[in-house]
């Protein structure tokens, strides 16, 4: 919705600082300077000379330096500051209150100290920092003996004056949206009824509607959620809701919010929690929060991005509840989510809603007829023992069985033949990824993961090998499918559009200690609940490690670490690994892996970009899938590579079909699966694989594909 521009001065500074973080939003928008949201921005001491930019960005950035909950505790305790240990941040009375001001004991504790980050928010004045900004406020204190500060003792940068007129421009949006949308009591009923079913909210009564101040925007026909935020609850944004009927039957909806995504930190309901209120539920809609509110008069709140994200500048604001339920949705994604965003609240105090046939999403629910207070009440606990019985497994297989296309995870909306051999990109695993040198992984393997963050899948790269502009500059190509150099004029558009993207960088760059960037990895998924993480290559980590230690124990070491990491964490780890020198004629194979077996045990999928070097057609690409975990599928299609647009896909003309010889697949013309393969025996070659099956003709083929897979099957972690 904002077009405005940053001068290109802005950008860099941007960019610098998260340079110095190590880790990088895109093309950082500081082009859209949003209305400040709940939260001051990062913050400059007047007395020191450290300074940081006041950008939307600043409070998302990787730390300096990471700080763990001991060491502030220890902090606090050595300057003799109480505090008390809430379930993800250190409350604290604050010192931007004046003496007097502040309520008295642990209830008036209004400091907020994000304990993984150290990130602080004083909720009374809205001051908010890093943890390096709170020491220094607290030596400032100490040193000058004073026993407060003034919230104006940070300050920020002075935006540049086009930051401020896009500021400005924004506010007036919305305030112009604001005042020009109905509220709908002012509806002709038969109207309003008419809206309310279109978004799937008939049974909604207009006094809720009044109360959460939801209104309808003719010219767009969409409802309006409003965003009321800061000490005086003025209004600070708004997200538009439309809905669009589909010629297949159903209904589409899409949202947009002012000021965007990134910036739009609305807990939708959070005015009319009052201080005492001890339980809420969060949902993943705004209507869900109105169902939940209207039917169990619970306190009610909807987060801004839905499933997608849980920022932590807004656990401040969910302190105070002692039992959080969240009930998300009624899909797979929504109850894997839910688990994710439990760790982030704390798990003690946190139940979930298990999506069901009888549990669907709040709204569907209503629609219904079910009781939500009944649904709410059978929520179960996230905290979960490490030892579990079948009987607390049963709900979880049969969910797994009953959803099984959700379960086969996010599909691939432009290589149609990796769902089918793969099904899906799922959270949790770990892929290997192959091929020759220069045959164009990079380029595969970006346009690969660019397919899912464009449906949402939030992304991480690790490029340690090409710098992180090329590589935006590689993506930008792949997702505008056209060579910008050539039409300059439609570059604000395509990079508008790019920076909405959940897609992050590490700006790392060469050789990398293994530890580094797992901290960096760790952060980015607290920070943006990151769910895919690219690595490109393996070999950039291997050269800080002690090389007295062999290499390949070294490559081992680091394989594990990513695969824990993905297991620990829900993400998706897709590793790049450069092969062995093989004879240039030859195929790839899982054994082509550079190191010992480790790789191919370790990954739940394992893909190679086979290069086939004919004199007669040049540059042919396939990709073959030689491992699946999920369901042992593997094969082979071939790739086309438009170099205009730096994209693959598969040749139109279908011609003859080559067979799979087990690992060694030949370039095929056409897609050729293989059904997971009986295993083996020990020693034996693997018959049915080597007979080249295709479809579903048999099973044959180990987990890996054949031959080439040492020690296939090996445990998850
Ligand atoms: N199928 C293809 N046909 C021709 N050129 C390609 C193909 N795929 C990629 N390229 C081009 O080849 C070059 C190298 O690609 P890329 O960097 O992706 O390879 P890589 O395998 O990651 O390289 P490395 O082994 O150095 O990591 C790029 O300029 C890219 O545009």
């Amino acid at each position: 919705m904002c077009t405005r521009k940053s001068p290109p001065q802005a950008r860099e500074m941007v960019w610098d600082r998260s340079l110095r973080h190590g880790l990088a939003p895109l093309l950082v928008p500081s082009v859209l300077t949003p209305p400040r949201p709940l939260l001051q921005c990062s913050t400059v001491l007047l007395s020191f000379s450290r300074s940081f930019r006041k950008d939307p960005k600043s409070r998302v950035d990787f730390p300096a330096t990471s700080v763990t909950v001991t060491e502030i505790k220890q902090y606090l305790r050595s300057k003799e500051i109480p505090f008390h240990d809430g379930y993800s941040c250190l409350h604290a009375p604050s010192f931007f209150l004046e003496r007097g001001r502040e309520r008295l004991g642990r209830e008036g504790f209004s400091l907020f100290i994000d304990k993984t980050t150290g990130q602080f928010l004083c909720k009374e004045t809205l001051v908010e920092g890093s943890w390096e900004d709170l020491q220094d406020c607290v030596e400032v204190m100490q040193k000058e003996g004073r026993a407060s500060l003034s919230p104006d003792v940070l300050l920020g940068y002075p935006e540049s004056q086009e930051e401020q007129e896009a500021r400005e421009s924004e506010l007036r949006e919305v305030q112009r949206i604001w005042s020009a949308s109905t509220p709908f009591s002012d509806l002709p009923e038969e109207e309003a009824q008419l809206v309310k079913t279109m978004f799937g909210m008939g049974k909604i009564a207009n006094a809720t509607l009044k109360k959460f101040g939801v209104r309808f925007f003719k010219p767009t026909k969409s409802l309006v959620f409003p965003w009321f935020g800061g000490r005086d609850l003025a209004l600070r944004g708004l997200k538009l809701l439309s809905a669009r009927c589909e010629e297949a039957g159903g209904v589409a909806y899409a949202d947009a919010t002012l000021p965007r995504p990134s910036a739009y930190h609305n807990l939708f309901g959070l005015p009319l929690v009052g201080r005492k209120d001890l339980e809420v539920v969060l949902t993943g809609r705004e209507v869900d929060a109105l169902a939940v509110s209207q039917a169990t008069g619970l306190p009610c709140l909807a987060l801004p991005r839905g499933v997608s994200c849980l920022p932590p500048a807004l656990l401040p604001y969910l302190e105070q509840f002692r039992r959080v339920t969240l009930w998300l949705g009624g899909d797979v994604r929504s109850w894997e989510a839910s688990k994710i965003f439990a760790r982030k609240l704390g798990l003690r105090r946190c139940s979930l809603v298990r999506p069901g046939e009888l549990q669907p999403c709040p709204g569907e629910a209503m629609a219904a007829g079910r009781n939500l207070g009944r649904i709410l009440k059978a929520s179960i606990p996230a905290a979960h023992k490490s030892i579990v019985s079948f009987r607390q497994l049963r709900e979880d297989v049969y969910g797994e069985l009953a959803n099984k296309e959700q379960v086969a995870g996010v599909k691939w909306a432009r290589f149609p033949e990796l769902n089918k051999i793969l099904k899906g990109h799922r959270k949790g695993e770990l892929t290997v990824f192959t091929g020759p040198t220069g045959s164009g992984k990079t380029t595969f393997i970006s346009e690969c993961a660019l397919d899912l963050c464009m449906q949402g899948v939030n992304t991480l790269w690790g490029s340690f090998e090409i710098n992180n502009v090329r590589l935006a500059k590689i993506m930008l190509t792949q997702f505008s499918m056209q060579r910008l150099e050539d039409s300059l004029e439609h570059y604000d558009a395509w990079a508008d559009k790019f920076e909405d993207l959940p897609l992050y960088f590490m700006t790392f760059h060469g050789q990398q200690n293994i530890k580094t960037v797992l901290d960096t990895m760790h952060h980015a998924v607290y920070m943006y609940d990151i769910s895919h993480v690219v690595i490109d290559n393996l070999q950039f980590m291997m050269g800080q490690e002690n090389l007295s230690v062999d290499k390949f124990a070294v490559q081992d070491h680091i394989i594990g670490a990513f695969r824990k990491f993905a297991t620990n964490n829900s993400c998706h780890v897709t590793l790049i690994i450069h092969p062995r020198k093989e004879e240039d004629d030859k195929e790839l194979q899982t054994a082509s892996i550079f190191g010992t077996a480790k790789a191919s045990q370790e990954a739940d999928n394992v893909l190679i970009l086979q290069e086939k070097k004919l004199v007669s057609c040049p540059g042919r690409r396939s990709l073959q899938v030689a491992k699946n975990r999920l369901d042992g599928d593997v094969g082979i299609f071939p790739l086309e590579f438009n170099k205009a647009s730096l994209t693959f896909s598969t040749p139109k003309s279908k011609t003859k079909l080559r067979k799979v010889k087990g690992d060694k697949a030949e370039t095929p013309e056409t897609v050729e699966v293989a059904e997971r393969p009986e295993k083996p025996a020990r020693g034996s070659k693997t018959p049915k694989a080597e007979k080249g099956l295709t479809g579903t003709e048999g099973k044959g083929g180990a987990e890996g594909g054949g031959k080439g897979v040492a020690g296939s099957g090996g445990k998850k972690q």
